[in-house]
């Protein structure tokens, strides 16, 4: 299956939220990797079809994906970052819901719910109000919706908000087993939720794509650029000002830091491994703060 974005922009009156972005997936795991407002849920609502493209279009085989309609609609699982779910019906009415609306047949939809609700760890919960759940348990009843209908598309919108590290976990196993034969999209500005799970990582900045490839390939983008430093604690506020800092950690006399820098931050230190999360802070971090930024 060949999902392609061509030429895909949107534009809300002045705000472009989308630019001009080209890009083929495949069947595998792609990590859309993001500041708030970089444009990843247009973008996803574009492929899923909820929103039409100022320019361009979003194929699959070949295929302009709204003028697909149903066939499109039943290749599709989709769970937004908003999820409206009805707090009086129980987990399972909640399934058998949704697998109505999507047109399942009853006998299907009955089996699919058992199956899923044990796959998102929510077997024993199937009988109990979703007002009775955690944010947690809610975003996994989302995710067992998304999959009713055996999609071959599966976009996931920040799926693990509000999870803790447990559920974050489980969701990262639940992901990589059936990544197999689909084409899975989640977006995220978690970085350590894609990095693992990812064949490709595409980092989304002002609606474009600056950087796509497996996090390995990402990395090089940052070697040699992450260092390990101590810094005196007298020259500590003034470093911190004026360098991308990572993490700190406040020893006797000095502070230890990892910083990231194209050249050495301070006398005595050393390069060490990158992470996806220093690449992230690298193309980031200016829009976190304006001083210290890496690029
Ligand atoms: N319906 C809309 N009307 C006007 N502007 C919009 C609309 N939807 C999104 N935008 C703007 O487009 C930009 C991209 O928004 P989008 O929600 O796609 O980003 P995002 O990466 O998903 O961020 P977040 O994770 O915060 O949702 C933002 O500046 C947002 O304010």
């Amino acid at each position: 299956m060949r999902l392609v974005m061509e030429h895909l922009s949107k534009q809300f009156k002045n705000k472009i939220a989308v630019e001009n972005i080209d890009t083929e997936l495949r069947e595998g795991v792609y990590g859309f990797l993001g500041a708030n407002g970089a444009g990843k849920t247009t973008l996803m609502q574009m492929i899923c079809g909820i929103i039409e493209p100022t320019a361009g279009e979003v194929k699959i085989n070949g295929e302009n994906n709204i003028q697909m309609g149903e066939r499109f609609r039943d290749m599709l699982g989709y769970l937004p970052q908003e999820f409206g779910y009805t707090p009086g019906f129980t987990a399972k009415d909640f399934m058998l819901y949704i697998a109505s609306i999507k047109g399942l047949p009853p006998r299907f939809a009955k089996r699919k719910t058992k199956e899923l609700l044990k796959l998102v760890n929510l077997e024993k919960d199937a009988d109990r109000k979703i007002r009775t759940f955690s944010g947690g348990m809610k975003r996994r009843l989302g995710i067992a919706q998304a999959l009713l209908n055996d999609p071959k598309i599966l976009i996931l919108d920040e799926p693990t908000a509000g999870l803790d590290p447990k559920e974050r976990a489980y969701f990262r196993n639940i992901i990589a087993e059936m990544s197999k034969d689909k084409i899975i999209i989640i977006s995220t500005h978690i970085v350590s939720d894609i990095e693992y799970i990812s064949d490709q990582v595409l980092i989304m900045k002002k609606g474009k794509f600056i950087l796509q490839g497996s996090a390995e390939e990402l990395l090089k983008e940052v070697k040699n650029e992450v260092w390990s430093c101590r810094v005196p604690n007298n020259q500590w506020s003034n470093f911190e000002r004026t360098h991308c800092v990572a993490n700190s950690h406040a020893m006797k006399e000095v502070i230890e830091a990892r910083v990231i820098s194209v050249s050495s931050p301070i006398e005595g230190a050393i390069t060490v491994e990158p992470t996806l999360e220093d690449l992230y802070l690298k193309f980031f971090s200016d829009e976190i703060q304006e001083e210290g930024a890496c690029i």
